[in-house]
């Protein structure tokens, strides 16, 4: 089973959510052509971390984005991974990722668990408490939010129901940029998943972001990365490889829960 992916690494205006609606809507015109099964975008790409003014900036009910991206997967017939937004309900924000499907129906919301205390985001985010498992094209799937990636029972959590791939979405700042690709690829190995992550890039007034948006098979193995360009990276992932490591290195089933302390 095949399964076409775009990430689309973008640049995001400071706190601006008219000009990142007009500046997506732009990029997903290359898609006209290259029809994409599954899109997926960065983290808070309406406002980016312009957490000071969540007040002003953060979508209301996240009613502005999901149309917005309900919109898209219509016109371009496909799924939506769509990043996550700061959303506001009742005067609470979180940073919440979006999926919405080919149909334009929203079928899964996750808060980020794991607030970024470097980045500030628990002094004006609410942390979620559910998990990011969904189904979409058809595949079980997860979603988690930057930070989360450093928490590897968080990830493993998701892939004890034979979750085959787990998307990413990020701001993940370029000094980093190593950590980045490291833990993705231990993610990838560890759960015997394809790992679909996407960042972005350009800078605010406090960080600059490092790109290399990443696709890694269940082997480890680097499908495709990005530099630190605008770009959507695309490539066709073959999802049946996920059984093939997960039978020949059968970790799940070797795994000893009886001994491991949380
Ligand atoms: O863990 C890191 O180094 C980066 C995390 C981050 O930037 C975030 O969660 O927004």
């Amino acid at each position: 089973m095949g399964l076409n992916v775009s990430l689309i690494q973008m640049d995001i205006s400071f706190g601006d959510p008219k000009a990142n609606y007009e500046h997506l809507k732009e990029l997903f015109t290359s898609f006209e052509h290259t029809k994409p099964d599954v899109v997926v975008l960065p983290e808070l790409w309406t406002t980016g971390y312009d957490l000071t003014r969540l007040d002003e900036i953060a979508d209301k009910d996240g009613h502005n984005s999901i149309d917005f991206l309900s919109n898209l997967a219509l016109t371009y017939n496909t799924n939506i991974v769509g990043g996550s937004i700061a959303k506001n309900v009742n005067n609470q924000f979180s940073n919440t990722l979006l999926v919405v499907n080919q149909a334009g129906k929203l079928i899964k919301e996750y808060s980020k668990a794991h607030l970024f205390r470097l980045m500030n985001e628990e002094k004006h985010l609410i942390e979620g408490n559910e998990n990011g498992s969904f189904t979409l094209a058809g595949q079980k799937s997860a979603g988690v939010i930057c930070y989360d990636i450093r928490f590897p029972e968080w990830i493993r959590t998701h892939m004890l129901d034979e979750t085959k791939i787990l998307y990413v979405v990020a701001e993940w700042p370029k000094p980093r940029i190593d950590h980045w690709r490291a833990l993705l690829i231990s993610r990838a190995i560890e759960n015997q998943c394809f790992v679909i992550a996407c960042n972005r890039i350009g800078s605010d007034p406090n960080n600059q972001f490092g790109g290399h948006s990443i696709i890694i098979g269940p082997w480890g193995e680097i499908i495709a990365e990005a530099g630190e360009d605008e770009t959507i990276l695309q490539a066709k992932i073959d999802i049946n490889q996920v059984d093939e490591v997960r039978n020949t290195i059968p970790i799940f089933k070797d795994r000893r829960p009886d001994i491991y302390r949380l």
